[in-house]
């Protein structure tokens, strides 16, 4: 069955099955400083914390990324797995299906992946993080440079706005998100073969600061705050979906929501198709202790004020933290799963109702 990289041989994402509508965010109208707009982003990322966004202007970019990705599939898992990512922590490079728990059964996951270091790609050729395949090397500059680029420059402009929004010094966020310094912040394509019947990334929420994700087949789930119910997020075209990271609503005091979100295998007819999706995460420097920041903000401040003690203060920095719950998930255990989960330990099934994006779609 060939692989789906080509956006006009998507198969439709099938009627009937439960769907979350997210809200549309124009990101133009975000660069012209749109009010409505930015109120529109505000209420998507304190609501569900996930959003569409149009108008990003990396669609060529994506498109590329999308036969990077299949190259470096196709290459033979002797050789992927020469660029394994190992059982330390570190999630540059391959992960080969089944290497992580996806449930607290220990049910092994059915996806693989493939991830680029961002310190590797912006100081291509010099080596920050690993060596990669050739598929890689040979897409640094006109695949993976431009895509990095402009997907850095989305989640700066988001967390420009979040800053104002939640009251913080004009820079704040910049302090701890330096592209010269060492971070986790990574791309990655991730692979599901076609008919499959169990879950293929386990319920999680991420650990960064933003997520992008490009996705032309369904798969990906949200589980809405306040439900314990799991909803299609259905990919459309042209549209990536964004969402909030757990290292951002630490600094945040829990007012920018990370909700949980899985991956299943693509609903319907798609389901006999491989899936691929791009994802880029943003994440802050490796230094950057993860706490509330409740001394830049009185907004922050009463967030904390209001919530159990210590929920916002893991006490480590974002590599240690970042680390820790990769070392869990490799364990492929029972107890493995439930210690490599973050915020949303607290969360799964149980988050506060948050504003639906649904009712925000009709105001
Ligand atoms: O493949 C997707 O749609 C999302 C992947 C994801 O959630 C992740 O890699 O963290
Ligand atoms: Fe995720």
């Amino acid at each position: 069955m060939p692989g789906l990289t080509l956006s006009n041989l998507t198969p439709p994402f099938p009627a009937g099955v439960p769907v979350h509508p997210l809200l549309i965010v124009d990101y133009e109208l975000l660069l012209r400083r749109d009010e409505r707009e930015i109120n529109k982003l505000w209420l998507a990322a304190t609501g569900l914390g996930f959003w569409y966004l149009k108008n990003h202007g990396t669609q060529q970019e994506v498109d590329r990324m999308f036969e990077w990705g299949s190259e470096t599939f196709s290459l033979p898992l002797e050789e992927k797995l020469k660029y394994d990512i190992g059982m330390d922590g570190n999630s540059v490079g391959y992960k080969a299906k089944g290497s992580i728990a996806t449930d607290a059964l220990g049910t092994l996951d059915t996806v693989e992946f493939f991830t680029i270091s961002q310190n590797d790609v912006f100081a291509y050729p010099q080596t920050i993080r690993r060596k990669y395949p050739e598929p890689v090397n040979r897409r640094m500059r006109n695949t993976l440079l431009p895509f990095a680029q402009k997907s850095k420059a989305i989640n700066e402009t988001f967390l420009r706005i979040f800053e104002e929004r939640l009251g913080l010094p004009y820079g704040e966020f910049a302090k701890t998100h330096q592209e010269d310094k060492l971070c986790c912040s990574e791309l990655r394509c991730v692979k599901t073969p076609p008919n499959q019947s169990s879950t293929g990334i386990g319920p999680h929420s991420d650990f960064g600061t933003l997520t992008i994700v490009h996705n032309r087949l369904g798969g990906l789930q949200v589980m809405p705050p306040g439900t314990d119910e799991w909803l299609y997020i259905k990919p459309l075209p042209g549209h990536a979906v964004c969402n909030i990271a757990d290292a951002l609503s630490l600094f945040s005091g829990g007012i920018l929501r990370s909700s949980v979100h899985r991956v299943m295998p693509p609903p319907g007819s798609q389901s006999r198709y491989e899936r691929y999706s791009i994802c880029y995460f943003t994440r802050p420097n490796d230094d950057a202790i993860l706490r509330a920041l409740s001394d830049k903000s009185p907004l922050i401040a009463e967030a904390v004020r209001r919530a159990p003690p210590g929920q916002f203060e893991p006490g480590c920095t974002s590599s240690e933290w970042i680390s820790r719950r990769i070392r869990n998930l490799c364990l492929k255990s029972r107890q493995g799963f439930i210690a490599s989960q973050g915020t949303e330990k607290i969360a799964i099934g149980k988050q506060p109702q948050g504003v639906s994006p649904a009712s925000m779609l009709r105001s």
